[in-house]
């Protein structure tokens, strides 16, 4: 956890992602990356110089058998507020609409419910789970199927909804997140998504774990690319 509380710690501070009084809700999901996030900003909360509240929010999309009864037990034994949102996403992507590729309906939707229970609670900033293995997934995924260059960005305002989106574990690689649930035996919530892996998202990850073993050091120049704003050679 000293790791992970370090990186989390840097990453708030070189993107300046908390101020004193700050409400910040966390997004969880019950997926691995959210319940670790939740746990570690409550650490976090501890020592930290800026003063902050944290409550937890989970939209529940509305599949059978979504187990809110775990994470709001989680919640309880970390001593963080648990706020549930109850939506009734799935049934407009997959039986109203009968979506082909639901995945960017649904989670758009779940963006506006997210922000929208914030919001109503009056909290200023959403703390999501994306480690550094998401942002290099997004990057290819925006190259290859969107045509530019793009990724998930450490903090950023959303004017309409008037709320700072924040990533703290930017920093953070999946197998470090994957070691901390087995240590601290967080309860992970099985993901009830039909499509869960078997997503374009899924296919990326795949393709860069080939990559990655063909061409040892891979992943790290990757990163040292997305953070590296004064080495940009591109066409303009
Ligand atoms: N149903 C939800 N309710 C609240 N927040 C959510 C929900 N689903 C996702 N999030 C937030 O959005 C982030 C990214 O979601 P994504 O679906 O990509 O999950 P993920 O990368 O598998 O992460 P996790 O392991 O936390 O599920 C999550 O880490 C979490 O902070």
């Amino acid at each position: 956890m000293k790791r992970i509380l370090s990186l989390t710690r840097r990453c708030i501070q070189d993107f300046n992602m908390i101020d004193d009084g700050d409400k910040i809700g966390v997004g969880v999901s019950g997926g691995k990356d959210s319940l670790v996030l939740l746990k570690a900003l409550k650490l976090y909360q501890n020592f930290s110089p800026k003063k902050f509240e944290l409550e937890a929010f989970t939209v529940d999309l509305g599949f059978d058998n979504f187990d809110v009864k775990t994470i709001d037990n989680y919640c309880k034994s970390i001593n963080v507020p648990f706020n549930l949102k109850r939506t009734h996403i799935k049934n407009i992507v997959f039986d109203i609409r009968k979506e082909k590729n639901p995945c960017s309906l649904c989670a758009k939707m779940r963006r506006g419910a997210l922000h929208n229970a914030l919001k109503e609670k009056g909290f200023n900033k959403l703390a999501l789970g994306h480690h550094a293995d998401d942002a290099i997934e997004t990057l290819f995924l925006s190259m290859f199927y969107e045509g530019r260059l793009k990724t998930l960005p450490p903090k950023t305002f959303l004017t309409r909804k008037e709320i700072y989106v924040i990533r703290p574990f930017l920093y953070l690689d999946e197998k470090d997140i994957k070691g901390i649930v087995n240590k601290y035996k967080i309860p992970i919530v099985k993901n009830p998504c039909p499509v869960d892996k078997k997503t374009k998202r899924e296919e990326i990850h795949n393709i860069l774990m080939d990559i990655y073993k063909k061409i040892p050091g891979a992943r790290d120049n990757i990163l040292t690319a997305l953070k590296n704003k004064d080495e940009l050679s591109l066409w303009f």
